[in-house]
């Protein structure tokens, strides 16, 4: 299947840095079912960048606290039949109410639990798939070399499948790593930039997923924008904090920072960069 690069949203000029302002100027509260490893560090970052997360996952009451939210995001990490009856009720509300969410595959492969998970959560119809390459390969139904919640496989090998998985979803599809791809099925662009540090940091794509849910809920007229934008201000933030780390610990902590002092300018420099 061909990948058409030349419908990229790189054709016409994007305001990338204007996205990142009505990002910050709705401050989207941002429903995050995320799994035990990243909940402190994505809602941080979540604040950093100027969004609003609440961390709500029990099957009492995520539902209805789906109806406040302006987006959910969805992460498998750290799965449970309990949590699992929480992400399917906010998923529906999500849909009942018309607002976006966002499925974050971690290690779906990896046992019959997690894989009959994501199903049922893809039939609940996610606006936006953020994975990486072995999670998006192997929810398009390919072999991966993915064992945990690490990739095994280059994003070049999986783009072929997120524009295979997009259009049979009708799923915006983002595929994470040393350089992310994102299609609608349609359109996709490539964005570089970010640092080798960025995977020596656990739960970085789980944050990232939680603010794909706030520029989703900030430019819902754009899922696939809204997408490309959220990994644009990671590739800034990652560049700008590797700049001054010594290793992952003050990566982790200078990363935070610089996503707080991200401006449109700076991204709309880095996007005119490390976009393709
Ligand atoms: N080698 C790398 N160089 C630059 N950025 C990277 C690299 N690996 C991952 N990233 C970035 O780290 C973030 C998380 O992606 P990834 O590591 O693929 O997710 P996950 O943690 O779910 O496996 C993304 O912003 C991605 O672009
Ligand atoms: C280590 C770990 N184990 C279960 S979830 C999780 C965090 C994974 O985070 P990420 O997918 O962002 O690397
Ligand atoms: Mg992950």
């Amino acid at each position: 299947m061909a990948i058409d690069t030349s419908t990229s949203a790189s054709a016409a000029p994007v305001a990338y840095g204007d996205l990142l302002e009505r990002m910050r100027h709705a401050s989207p509260l941002v429903q995050c079912i995320t799994n035990y490893v990243a909940m402190n560090y994505a809602a941080n970052i979540l604040l950093a960048a100027g969004a609003s997360p609440a961390m709500v996952h029990a099957p009492e009451e995520a539902g209805e606290f789906a109806r406040l939210a302006d987006a959910v995001t969805i992460n498998i990490g750290t799965l449970s039949t309990h949590w699992l009856e929480g992400m399917r009720a906010a998923a529906r509300t999500a849909n009942e109410t018309r607002k976006p969410w966002v499925l974050d595959p971690v290690a779906h492969f990896a046992t019959g639990f997690r894989r009959k998970a994501v199903e049922d959560l893809l039939g609940l119809r996610p606006t936006i798939i953020r994975g990486n390459a072995s999670e998006i390969m192997a929810l398009a139904g390919l072999v991966s070399a993915g064992r945990g919640v690490d990739a095994g496989d280059s994003v070049e090998e999986a783009e072929t499948a997120a524009l295979a998985l997009s259009r049979s979803t009708h799923a915006v599809v983002a595929v994470t790593g040393a350089s992310d791809f994102v299609t609608d099925g349609s359109q996709a662009v490539r964005i570089g930039g970010g640092s080798a540090l960025m995977p020596r940091v656990t739960a970085m794509g789980c944050a990232l997923t939680c603010l794909v849910g706030a520029f989703a809920a900030a430019v819902p007229e754009t899922p696939f924008l809204a997408t490309v934008t959220a990994l644009a201000c990671f590739s800034a933030a990652g560049s700008r904090a590797e700049q001054e780390s010594s290793g992952p610990g003050s990566f982790a902590w200078r990363f935070t920072d610089a996503l707080a002092a991200l401006d449109a300018r700076a991204l709309q420099a880095q996007t005119d960069k490390v976009i393709a």
